[in-house]
């Protein structure tokens, strides 16, 4: 019997399981309670993806709080043995290498991380408290970094962030220095590990099941890109808040117990890995979450802002920003922009209605709680048909001059800034608007802004909407149509799987759009 909520995973992972006689597939939460008969109960609910599991933190620990007392009630009640699945990320940024059993770790109760870090500790503090008091038969098994076939692509960890990137030529992001270490084990080799904790009496735990061959994560990039081949670059970004500095796992435990040690190693199990994620239909899959977790500290935050994006001149006076590898993709008419509000939270959705396909922009808006200081951020959920592609568009200088021009005039709430007035930004020199766009793509971002209500072109090349081709000051082109403006084409679309808002008809109209030069 298997439960899952496919929050951070997809049916296609027990796709091939579905039609076993012996296999049930029900859809459950474990923060609500579950009851069934069953002999073995392995508790492996919780994301583990930083991305994931700090996208909705108190949900996370209530996952590995709720969740545990909910399947050590369960165990309890029909005395069945349960496997508790504990991590290394108990040890915390560990001040001992390799970390064994009974080091008690080194965590930040505060940090971005905690919810997990702790989460678990509590989980694992739980299962040994069903023991004392209700002699319940626990396993805990600290599981070390794992990967393999049947990762998610967009699981948001180093393994599969890098091996998507080598394949797609893309920048792969090394956060900090990379000389951070982990210590990969095999998904074979890990669940081996939990299966052999499970059926045997000589331990109850915790044991850690890792492999104790330790990389950093510069190796694993230049190894990534050697076994794909790929023409990627490295780039440095800033570490997010708490990452562990070390990870090995001392497995004498494991190996004396258990009987067990890891099989696969790095190399063999990346080739696998690689095959695996050559041959996934990834039109198949979208984001779990907008992967912006690592935007929670304070210099995380500093440093999406350099992250290059493209403001792609969409006809209809505008430009839309894209994160630059997808900049081609959004060329078609736009008929339609609304933008719609959660009144108490910060959370906006545009949308835009084009010729070719719905684009919903979903915006999240993050500000400072604590310290006013820190910049807004802007995340995007381009939604295109069938597909949905996360983005995350910083545009925090374009929002911290909007913010402060604002809350001067009017007193606004900073907090309900967003594209909403997008005129404000045509206010911005183009000086700042490269500033904003980084170095390297600024040239090509600043004729896109430039260009935004013309496109030059030498001939007629047939009716553009919301264009005139003529010859004006900008020279022969196509320019922003006066007498076109009004038109606000066919009703958006929402799609259902989105979230209702609560108040509606706060987007900029078509005259605020025309006169704009970038959302
Ligand atoms: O694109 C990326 C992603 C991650 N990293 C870095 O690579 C290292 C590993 O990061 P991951 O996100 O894969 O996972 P972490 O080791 O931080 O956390 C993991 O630890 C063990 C498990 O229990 C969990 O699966 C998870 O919390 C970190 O130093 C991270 O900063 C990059 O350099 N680039």
């Amino acid at each position: 019997m298997c439960l899952d909520n496919f929050f951070t995973s997809t049916r296609s992972g027990i796709a091939d399981l579905m039609g076993h006689p012996r296999f049930e597939f029900i859809r459950h939460d474990v923060t609500e309670p579950f009851y069934c008969e069953c002999d073995m109960v392995y508790n492996m609910a919780c994301p583990a993806s930083p991305v994931h599991y700090q996208w909705n933190p108190i949900k996370t620990t209530k996952v590995s709080v709720l969740g545990t007392i909910n399947m050590m009630g369960l165990a309890k009640r029909v005395k069945a043995r349960i496997l508790q699945a504990s991590t290394s990320e108990i040890y915390g940024d560990p001040e001992v290498t390799p970390q064994s059993e009974e080091y008690w770790g080194h965590v930040n109760t505060i940090g971005v991380r905690s919810c997990y870090d702790e989460g678990k500790r509590v989980a694992e503090t739980l299962a040994f408290d069903y023991l004392r008091s209700n002699n319940v038969d626990i396993r805990v098994a600290r599981i070390f970094n794992t990967y393999g076939p049947g990762m998610h692509p967009y699981d948001g960890r180093v393994v599969s962030n890098f091996i998507l990137q080598a394949l797609h030529g893309e920048d792969i992001t090394i956060y900090g220095d990379g000389s951070q270490t982990r210590s990969f084990g095999y998904v074979d080799d890990t669940v081996d590990g939990l299966i052999r904790l499970m059926n045997q009496e000589a331990t109850i735990g915790p044991v850690n099941i890792g492999n104790p061959n330790e990389f950093t994560v510069k190796e694993l990039a230049e190894m990534i890109i050697e076994l794909t081949g790929s023409k990627s670059k490295i780039v440095f970004l800033p570490l997010p808040g708490d990452d562990p500095k070390q990870r090995r796992p001392n497995i004498t435990r494991a190996k004396a117990l258990l009987e067990w040690e890891p099989k696969v190693q790095l190399r063999e199990g990346l080739t696998k890995t690689i095959h695996y994620f050559k041959a996934l239909d990834l039109r198949k899959y979208s984001k779990p979450t907008m992967h912006n977790a690592h935007h929670n500290t304070m210099v995380e935050a500093k440093v999406r802002k350099r992250l290059s994006y493209a403001l792609v001149p969409v006809e209809g006076g505008m430009c839309v920003p894209v994160p630059w590898e997808r900049r081609l993709r959004f060329d078609g008419t736009v008929h339609k922009v609304t933008g719609m509000d959660h009144p108490g939270f910060p959370i906006t959705f545009i949308q835009i209605l084009t010729n070719r396909e719905l684009l919903e922009l979903h915006c999240c808006i993050r500000g400072a709680d604590q310290n006013e200081q820190l910049d807004f951020e802007v995340n995007m959920s381009l939604i295109t048909g069938q597909t949905i592609a996360t983005l995350s568009v910083p545009m925090t200088t374009l929002l911290g001059e909007l913010k402060q021009k604002v809350s001067q005039q009017d007193g606004t709430n900073p907090r309900q800034l967003q594209l909403l007035v997008p005129g404000d930004f045509a206010q911005l020199t183009d000086e700042q608007a490269v500033a904003d766009l980084g170095p390297l793509e600024s040239k090509l971002d600043l004729i896109l802004v430039r260009n935004a209500g013309f496109f030059k072109s030498e001939k007629f090349e047939g009716v553009k909407e919301g264009y005139a081709f003529k010859l004006g000051e900008e020279g022969l082109g196509y320019y922003l149509d006066e007498y076109q403006k009004d038109q606000t084409g066919p009703p958006a679309l929402r799609p259902d799987s989105f979230p209702k808002p609560l108040v509606s008809g706060l987007g900029p109209s078509m005259q605020q759009l025309a006169k704009c030069q970038c959302l």
